[in-house]
């Protein structure tokens, strides 16, 4: 069967589109295949262009011979079929990490993810993010500008790469590169995990300042077929998490004052809203903002890091400037105004600008067990009963655990934060040792933490295996191997690894808690332990409890029929970003920003990516 090219246009790009085909139809023998053709693009630039194109809209239905004739050869002689659109967004995500360049966790999942299911929904979409590498995808478009931070002038780099249909932009400075020399790891925010770097307030209020610069600046932007040259001032853009906060602050004060990005839009996506970026309050000035925005960064709390008493308070400042405001689901949006634990102080901020929560996607490419080339074998839906067994008996030998298909493997994989629970977990680990049973953890994270896993390990050396790293090809085969997963969050914004658990066939054995509920569901793709007291000073004996009951209750279903049934219900699941990508669409049409129009039913990679394109 021939491969249909489907072209997502916009209606501003349809005149180009039939041009430039009519310019290469010209330059070639006439035949009288072609001949039709031509006659049929020269219909479709008459004044019912747009109707003529949605007639091609299917080329099952398209009925007229010339149609049909257009439909199944293009200039370059590929069958097509067009698709019209309405003009789309543009929008501008902007984050302190993006993968696969950067990522220490989910944050950096989303803005590697989410930017290229919008562009497949026919949005023009750039992504900003530091460069911490010299990232070889990644060309130097040689346009600089210069900001000030604090009392100095900073010049600026932008470097560039187009891929899957997405304009990721890389901001170059020393405090980004000097600092970091790597792809991924703690080091994006501080020397050592938990530690934050003294500069972090200068390096992002530099980053935030580049970010609303990139899109007036980088005007060449020529990679798509449809999308050329700047991408103009009435641009939408998303800001994410604290490092973001002032975003929509220097939007204001150094753009909007003079006229420029008079329609710009912002919105304020919360993914973790424990990390705000508190300061000390006589750090205001290092901002160069006028004192207007002092009320929206202004904060007391009762804590004595890092200055006792009153503070700048990046997040909330990003709340209450930005035109609205999103979290990663819709029970985390929920939980962030039920109180001051939940809301982490600031849910009084948000009762007041109201929360919209959408639940994360994932990528499906990446992690995809039927490709996935880290995994020993290959498996779906159909196979999964042979292939987990083959993976298992693979990650037992590859972690050092003796091998055995019949024993049940739970994997904990994640961040060693108290927001993850893995203290509740190791401390239950021992109450359930004695089940026939295989633990393994992969994770780093604070040394406290680190510690009490590896002592764990060493008492239960044929039990339990605690890899202390970062280690994606071990995230894989953990996934392919593993028969239940341990997400033991204290609180979860939303919770990838959950996603990626389900989707190898890995039933969740989740806390009640954040995106955990609107993703897990009980006795249909996981198990619930209820929920967990927020507090992380202390480890709740009654949390302890939960986490043994429900271990043993799922160990109890391990290898029964309704295990199976979990197993499939889990893969079945549509995870991608196709479905949040809608609702994200709907939601940044609610900011009006002008000259905003949906975009198209796409698939979740833009079809017509032409990548690594450089910048000329
Ligand atoms: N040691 C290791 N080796 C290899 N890979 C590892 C790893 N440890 C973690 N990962 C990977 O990092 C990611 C973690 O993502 P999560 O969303 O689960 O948590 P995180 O708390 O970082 O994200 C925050 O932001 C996201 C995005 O919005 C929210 O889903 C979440 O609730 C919120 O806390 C997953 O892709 C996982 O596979």
């Amino acid at each position: 069967m021939a491969t249909v090219t489907v072209l997502h246009l916009s209606k501003a790009s349809c005149a180009s589109f039939v041009d430039s085909e009519l310019r290469s139809f010209h330059s070639r023998r006439r035949t009288q295949n072609s001949r039709n053709q031509i006659t049929a693009y020269k219909g479709l630039r008459s004044e019912n262009m747009v109707d003529s194109l949605r007639l091609l809209q299917s080329n099952a239905k398209a009925t007229s011979r010339q149609t049909k004739k257009a439909v199944r050869g293009g200039a370059s002689g590929r069958p097509l079929a067009v698709v019209i659109c309405g003009k789309g967004m543009n929008l501008v995500f902007v984050g302190a990490e993006m993968a696969p360049w950067s990522k220490t966790g989910g944050l950096g999942d989303v803005l590697g993810g989410l930017p290229p299911a919008m562009a497949a929904n026919g949005h023009r979409v750039m992504t900003i993010a530091p460069r911490y590498d010299q990232y070889k995808d990644g060309w130097d478009t040689s346009v600089q500008v210069e900001l000030k931070v604090g009392n100095r002038v900073e010049t600026v780099g932008f470097f560039h790469c187009y891929k899957r249909g997405v304009d990721r932009v890389f901001v170059d400075h020393p405090m980004f590169l000097a600092k970091v020399w790597g792809k991924t790891g703690g080091k994006i925010y501080g020397p050592v995990t938990g530690t934050d770097y003294e500069d972090n307030q200068q390096r992002f209020s530099l980053f935030c300042q580049a970010a609303l610069e990139a899109p007036r600046v980088l005007l060449h932007l020529n990679n798509s077929e449809y999308y050329s040259g700047p991408y103009g001032e009435d641009v939408l853009f998303i800001a994410n998490d604290w490092h973001t906060g002032v975003l929509p602050c220097y939007l204001k004060s150094t753009y909007q004052s003079r006229g420029i990005y008079k329609n710009a839009k912002v919105a304020f996506c919360i993914h973790n809203i424990v990390y705000q970026g508190r300061f000390a309050f006589s750090d205001f000035p290092l901002l160069n903002l006028p004192d207007e925005f002092k009320s929206s960064l202004d904060f007391t709390d009762g804590y004595d890091q890092p200055v006792k008493g009153r503070k700048i308070n990046w997040m909330k400042a990003g709340i209450i400037e930005s035109d609205r405001v999103v979290t990663v689901s819709p029970n985390y949006a929920v939980e962030l105004v039920s109180g001051e634990e939940t809301g982490v102080e600031l849910d009084d901020v948000l009762r007041m600008t109201g929360v919209t929560g959408i639940v994360n996607g994932m990528d499906v490419n990446e992690w995809n067990p039927s490709t996935d080339k880290y995994i020993s074998t290959n498996y779906d839906t159909a196979t999964v009963m042979d292939g987990k067994p083959l993976n298992k008996e693979a990650l037992q030998a590859e972690v050092g655990l003796p091998v055995d298909r019949n024993i049940p493997v739970i994997a904990f994989l994640g961040r060693l934060e108290e927001q993850k629970g893995s203290d509740i977990f190791a401390a239950a680990i021992p109450e359930f040792m004695d089940e026939n049973v295989q633990v393994i953890v992969l994770g780093t994270g604070k040394e406290k933490l680190e510690r009490q896993l590896a002592q764990l390990e060493d008492m239960f050396p044929d039990k339990l295996r605690a890899h202390l790293k970062f280690n994606v090809p071990l995230a894989h085969a953990i996934m392919g191997g593993a028969d239940l997963l341990a997400v033991t969050s204290r609180f979860e914004p939303c919770g990838l690894i959950q996603l990626q658990g389900m989707r190898y066939g890995i039933p969740p054995v989740c806390s009640t808690t954040g995106g955990l509920v609107d993703t897990v569901k009980e006795g249909i793709t996981g198990f619930h332990m209820g929920r967990f007291s927020a507090n992380c000073n202390v480890v709740d004996k009654d949390d302890i409890e939960k986490v043994v009951k429900t271990v043993k209750r799922a160990i109890k279903v391990y290898g029964t029929p309704a295990f199976a049934r979990m197993i499939q219900n889990g893969m079945k699941q549509d995870l991608s970003w196709k479905g949040p990508a809608k609702k994200w669409e709907q939601f940044l049409m609610s900011l009006g920003a002008t000259g905003s129009e949906p975009g198209i039913d796409g698939e979740e990679i833009a079809p017509l990516a032409i990548e690594n394109m450089a910048t000329p």
